[in-house]
């Protein structure tokens, strides 16, 4: 049986009068990807806000291997191994791509005391932007000015400065956002790679590869879940179809 690495319950996120999650539960298990789909505005990026840390919820908790991590700062779940990616792009153009990992590598292993000593010298930050790059693909472009990578490049380094940091538990907010099929099919394959060691949330609007790549998939509306399952029960499920053709409508 698969482990939970991150469980939350009920929870519900308010911006003044506006409910954007309510009462949302969802179960992150390693060796599993967890797609979590919707409409626009549906809650889906504030529900990975308020997992990874960034904003509080109003009410309902957060688990993470057992631990009440509700009220955790962000900082504190990044060490405790969760790690998130953003829509958009968050990486340094001008900086190396081995530069960018262990950068984040260095965010969740700072040694103040050792002031005088140069960052770029930390044994334990390179070797983990090594390996990450490596488990992301990427090692042949360490060098390379992270600018200079193509779109796909881009969002895969995204991936490997979360992995530098050695999460357990990967928070993916739209990772497959403006890339063509080759780099689709790139990215799917890492994530398929992934997952045996983490338990990986997916929000995507690519329905093709959440398909393809998810094991759970959770359907949220307006900030409510109307459906929960594997990927065929949530195809065949009249709420979701009616969701999806009510939005092409
Ligand atoms: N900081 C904020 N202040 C006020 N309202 C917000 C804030 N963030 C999100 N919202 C609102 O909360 C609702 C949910 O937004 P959210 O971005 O989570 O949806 P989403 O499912 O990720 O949408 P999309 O697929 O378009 O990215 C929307 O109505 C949005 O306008």
């Amino acid at each position: 049986m698969s482990t939970t690495l991150l469980s939350a319950k009920n929870i519900t996120r308010r911006f003044g009068g506006l409910v954007a999650i309510d009462r949302v539960s969802v179960d992150l298990n390693q060796g599993s990807v967890h797609a979590v789909i919707g409409t626009n505005g549906a809650g889906k990026s504030t529900l990975v806000s308020v997992l990874s840390g960034e904003i509080p919820p109003n009410e309902g908790n957060i688990t993470m291997l057992g631990k009440d991590i509700t009220r955790w700062p962000q900082p504190d779940r990044a060490r405790a191994g969760l790690g998130r990616s953003y829509q958009r792009t968050t990486i340094f153009p001008s900086l190396s791509v081995h530069e960018n990992c262990r950068i984040s590598a260095q965010s969740n292993h700072q040694k103040f005391w050792r002031w005088a000593f140069p960052a770029s010298k930390c044994t334990y930050s390179n070797e983990a932007a090594d390996r990450a790059l490596e488990l992301a693909g990427l090692a042949e472009f360490a060098d390379r000015p992270a600018g200079l990578l193509s779109h796909g490049g881009k969002r895969q380094l995204e991936i490997a400065m979360c992995l530098a940091t050695h999460p357990k538990v990967l928070l993916l907010d739209e990772p497959l956002a403006g890339m063509g099929a080759e780099e689709t099919d790139r990215m799917l394959n890492l994530l398929d790679s992934l997952k045996k060691e983490h338990a990986i949330l997916l929000v995507e609007h690519d329905m093709d590869a959440v398909f393809r790549i998810s094991d759970e998939i959770t359907v949220m509306v307006n900030g409510c879940v109307i459906a929960h399952g594997d990927p065929e029960s949530i195809r065949n499920n009249p709420d979701v179809q009616t969701a999806y053709l009510g939005e092409e409508e």
